[in-house]
């Protein structure tokens, strides 16, 4: 890989130890992938952030960093609300190495707002073209497929070190002709809501780490596409969809029509909704919010749960900056007893672990929720998990039907 002058002193130590780590990950990065060189970034999103995820060593790791990062970056969810971490009874040692791993961070000239919906926050602005080094994969795939920007799958490591750098190796993503639909996927009948999540779990499953460019009926709304590329980075390793006459490069660029193609019934869809018959479990919890609950998320949530009072446990995630902008929902939503939490989420805050079944309309946190928590999960739609929380029940688990 071609680095330039400064680059290569870089490389050999002469801008102190931390540079000299995180250039030397980004080349092997873009020497096993067949990077030509580095390029400027506009942004970086750091993930690795909750101790449950990243444990002593990543604190380690972190700690003995200097310096100060190049571009904006910010962070993914930690393990608690960071202003109020005994709301979910997190163990006050829990919290003791969450704070110090963000203040680490902090130090490098993170914003250490933790959020995975980084591109919903006023100052962190990411428009088409975009070269970037993002870690969240709902985040990359909303970046690079939503919004048109370019990212890989960056580690928490690599992404830091690019922040670091303000360069990543241009490998990947970053490259037009790594960006075509691969597989086309057909739906032929309308969507809505969370059947977005149950259409990204099933077809992640089916395509792995393929470039697809979906052919639907009804134009989804952007929380919905948010949905459908954040299942898919989950039950697959999807970082980038196109969808046709919807997202920005098949807008744009016209793809050709893949050879290969796939058609996802209806029949596939439900079976995700049956997950809730299937479980033999009650859900003991119910969490909204994979990816973190945008405004209109907010205000659907605050609308459903107006005037009820929930009977289970539960959690709406969102980031701090849209919870302090629209306090009327926020507020809204507390007194039916449901509680908004920033900064961190259902998969990544150990308080999940202690539940054994909880309740999502995420196809994102439907995959992860059991690896990453020990905890069974069922799905629904927002209607549905309210009504699960509120004890009205009586309606199936949400599908459009
Ligand atoms: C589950 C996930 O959203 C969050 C956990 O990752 P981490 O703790 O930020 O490394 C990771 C991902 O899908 O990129
Ligand atoms: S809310 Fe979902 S998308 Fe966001 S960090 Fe947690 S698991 Fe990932």
């Amino acid at each position: 890989m071609y680095l330039t002058k400064e680059e290569e002193q870089i490389l050999n130590g002469e801008a102190g130890e931390t540079l000299r780590q995180a250039i030397e990950i980004l080349v092997a990065l873009g020497d096993i992938y067949g990077a030509d060189g580095l390029i400027p970034i506009k942004s970086a999103q750091i993930a690795g952030v909750s101790y449950k995820t990243i444990g002593d060593a990543g604190l380690e790791w972190i700690s003995d960093l200097e310096g100060q990062v190049k571009v904006p970056a910010i962070l993914n969810p930690a393990g608690m609300d960071l202003e109020d971490w005994e709301r979910l009874k997190i163990s006050p040692e829990f919290a003791e190495k969450q704070k110090a791993i963000v203040q680490a961070y902090k130090k490098l000239g993170i914003r250490c707002e933790c959020t995975c919906t980084p591109y919903t926050l006023e100052g962190f602005s990411v428009g088409y073209g975009d070269h970037l080094a993002w870690s969240e994969s709902s985040a990359i795939s909303y970046a690079n497929s939503v919004i048109g920007a370019r990212t890989n799958r960056e580690g928490g490591p690599s992404a830091l070190s690019a922040a670091l750098l303000g360069k990543t190796a241009n490998y990947g993503f970053h490259l037009e002709k790594n960006r075509v639909p691969e597989v086309s996927i057909g739906v032929e009948f309308p969507l809505k809501e969370s059947d977005y999540g149950a259409l990204g779990y099933v077809a992640g499953k089916i395509i792995g780490s393929r470039v697809p460019i979906f052919r639907l009926k009804n134009t989804p709304e952007k929380d919905e596409l948010k949905a459908l590329g954040a299942a898919m980075a989950a039950s697959g390793a999807v970082a980038l969809y196109h969808v046709e006459g919807v997202t920005p490069e098949a807008c744009r660029l016209g793809f050709e029509e893949p050879e290969e193609k796939i058609i996802i019934e209806r029949s596939q869809l439900d079976e995700v909704y049956e997950s809730r018959g299937r479980a033999g479990k009650e859900p003991e919890l119910i969490t909204i919010g994979c990816p973190h609950c945008s405004a209109a998320e907010l205000k659907k949530a605050a609308e459903l749960l107006k005037g009820k009072t929930v009977s289970k446990e539960t959690w709406i995630f969102t980031s701090r900056e849209l919870a302090n902008r629209y306090p009327e929902h926020i507020r809204t939503i507390e007194e039916s007893g449901a509680k908004v939490v920033c900064d961190t989420c259902m998969v990544v805050s150990p308080a999940t672990n202690s539940y054994s079944c909880v309740m999502v309309n995420s196809g994102k946190a439907f995959a992860y929720v059991p690896g990453m928590c020990g905890t069974e999960s069922v799905y629904g739609n927002m209607e549905a998990c309210v009504e699960e929380a509120t004890g009205r029940k009586g309606k199936k688990a949400g599908g459009s039907y």
